[in-house]
């Protein structure tokens, strides 16, 4: 795994300062980043107003790398007050940040949140949690967070993928390695882009895994207009029903993705910014401390209208019973 330094957006002061201000009005008004329809349609007109500097930030990942680290935004470490102890007890914690996300999320595309997710919430909270050390989710520490695709089960899941720091004190890495990078054979691609095997639902969807359909096998790759993508969850793929032909590919991709992934250690304020499409996304592991001052990241969700990135035959597939909910009617 390389360090290479990730693409860097810097926004100024001023464009910072817009950002924090116009959210704090917003949490002024409601009181609340629990959304409402009136609270999203306010993120709305706001995300519309924002300065020409921040929605030039703010337009698609443009290299290789997938991603993008947005900078400049601030975060009070003894205003936001202890790291929750879990995403249930986060409530309104860091609310502003939560509302800073949600404009963010709103200039970039539109919201998605799923009913059987953290409470609904368009913002999720990801902190280590007590009894969760060794799990394939985001409340992981004792393991390494495997490289996936957000939400890989799901027709609806993610174009955009956003991780906004709180909190860092140890400086733990999320990983992210992009399909543009790799180096594979054509047989290979054209292998894993053969609908083989499915992807079931991850262990944070307690409900779809007892989804009695029948799972749908997807494609791992797929060319798009704008070249190769990817839909990758290895730690949810039944990879033993595979043909030994597909599970060698399979594993090739595998090895390449970790020959190219890159460590991101965000600091507080940083904005992560992954192309759900191009780059699979994981994190190192690491010894959660429990005494309110653990690593915590806001965690947003952004699908983009009008996207071709996604095979066609993905409108039929059942999503294993879970709707996802998008902030403004498509
Ligand atoms: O903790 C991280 O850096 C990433 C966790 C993750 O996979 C996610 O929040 O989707
Ligand atoms: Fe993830």
């Amino acid at each position: 795994m390389s360090t290479g330094a990730p693409p860097v957006r810097r926004l100024d002061a001023a464009s910072s300062a817009e950002l924090h201000r116009t959210a704090g009005e917003i949490l002024a008004a409601f009181g609340t980043s629990a959304t409402s329809p009136e609270l999203l349609a306010t993120i709305a007109e706001s995300a519309a107003d924002l300065g020409g500097a921040i929605r030039e930030h703010l337009r698609p990942v443009d290299t290789d790398d997938g991603l993008f680290v947005l900078r400049g935004l601030t975060v009070d470490d003894t205003r936001i007050g202890p790291t929750p102890a879990s995403w249930a007890e986060a409530g309104d914690r860091a609310a502003g940040h939560d509302i800073v996300m949600l404009l963010l999320a709103a200039a970039m595309g539109n919201p998605i949140a799923w009913k059987g997710q953290q409470g609904g919430r368009f913002v999720h909270n990801i902190v280590p949690a007590v009894g969760h050390e060794q799990a394939q989710t985001g409340a992981s520490s004792d393991v390494l967070l495997s490289p996936h695709t957000e939400d890989a089960f799901h027709p609806c899941r993610a174009h955009l993928l956003m991780l906004g720091c709180m909190r860092n004190h140890d400086h733990i890495a999320t990983t992210a390695a992009s399909i543009r990078k790799v180096r594979l054979e054509d047989a290979d691609i054209a292998t894993l882009s053969r609908p083989e095997l499915p992807i079931l639902p991850d262990d944070a969807y307690f409900e779809a895994q007892g989804f009695a359909g029948e799972p749908p096998d997807v494609p791992t790759l797929w060319r798009s207009a704008d070249g190769l993508t990817l839909r990758f969850d290895p730690a949810y793929t039944p990879l033993e029903k595979a043909t030994p032909a597909y599970r060698a590919a399979y594993e090739r991709l595998e090895a390449e993705l970790a020959r190219v992934s890159v460590a991101v250690s965000l600091d507080p304020g940083e904005v992560l910014v992954v192309d759900n499409d191009l780059v699979v996304h994981g994190r190192v592991p690491f010894k959660a401390r429990y005494d309110g001052t653990d690593r915590w990241l806001k965690r947003a969700s952004v699908r983009v209208p009008g996207r071709g990135s996604r095979p066609p035959a993905e409108a039929a597939e059942h999503g294993y019973g879970q709707a996802v909910t998008k902030a403004y009617a498509a």
